[in-house]
């Protein structure tokens, strides 16, 4: 029974990764042996340098790549997530409010839901005034604010975010960070790449760590700490610097 009660204190696996190889080329792997959960209401950061290998990863994850061995289960097997990536995937001839139906109905969302969380969105984010126009159109922050807007409108089991700063706006920042905060209350699990150390520390439950490819730390900020044989007072920077 106590066990029963500690699991539950941590909350269930909302994403469960493990990556033996991916690559993008047949016997080219990129990355190897990467392996963490993220659970119910948590936010992972996925962290490390330039070309460790973070993208590919969160590629990896999403089943994006053709070259990989290993396993991805969202929840039980049958979750669902939604995937912000780095740089907005829109249609050329779609304006915004389609593009939001277009997901809307592949999630099957109620119309009536789908038009109360699309409007509440694009007024949060400031994007109402151009809910008719091509996203093709937009500046990049206001594109990257679209594929924001269509992930939270989803409210799916898990999100999967590959740095999503660059770009945006102080408020939009708040905005994004504030959705995802009640997202997490929810209880979505939350993967997020980000160069963003001193965020990532703040919103950060757990962090991996990766560097040429694999993972070199994991854990909370204390074991990361303890891993780069840091002091307790150190930042994830001051680790992160040790570790890389
Ligand atoms: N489409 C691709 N084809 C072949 N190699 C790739 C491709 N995309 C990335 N790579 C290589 O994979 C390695 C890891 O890249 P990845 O984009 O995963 O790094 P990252 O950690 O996300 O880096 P950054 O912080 O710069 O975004 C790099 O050596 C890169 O050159």
């Amino acid at each position: 029974m106590e066990t029963m009660g500690a699991e539950r204190a941590e909350g269930n696996i909302a994403l469960n990764v493990q990556i033996q190889h991916a690559g993008y080329e047949e016997g080219k792997p990129i990355v190897h042996d990467v392996a963490f959960d993220v659970r119910q209401g948590e936010l992972v950061a996925l962290i490390g340098p330039n070309g460790a290998g973070k993208s590919t990863t969160v590629k990896g994850v999403i089943g994006m790549l053709r070259h990989m061995s290993g396993k991805v289960k969202i929840g039980n097997g049958e979750g669902r997530y939604a995937y912000v990536p780095e740089q907005p995937v829109l249609y050329d001839y779609m304006t915004l409010w389609e593009h939001l139906r277009l997901a809307a109905s592949v999630f099957h969302l109620a119309e009536a839901e789908f038009e109360e969380r699309a409007e509440r969105l694009l007024e949060r984010f400031r994007m109402s005034g151009v809910r008719h126009n091509l996203p093709s159109s937009f500046s990049k922050g206001m594109q990257q604010k679209t594929m924001l807007i269509i992930g939270f409108m989803l409210q799916p089991d898990v999100y999967i975010v590959d740095e999503p700063f660059v770009g945006l706006d102080p408020r939009a920042t708040m905005e994004f960070l504030e959705l995802l905060e009640s997202e997490r209350q929810r209880g979505a699990g939350i993967l997020m790449s980000t160069h963003v150390l001193d965020t990532a520390e703040r919103i950060g439950e757990r962090f991996v760590l990766i560097d040429n490819g694999t993972v070199v730390a994991s854990g909370t900020l204390a074991d990361i700490r303890m891993q780069s044989g840091g002091g307790p007072e150190d930042t994830l920077f001051a680790c992160f610097s040790r570790l890389t």
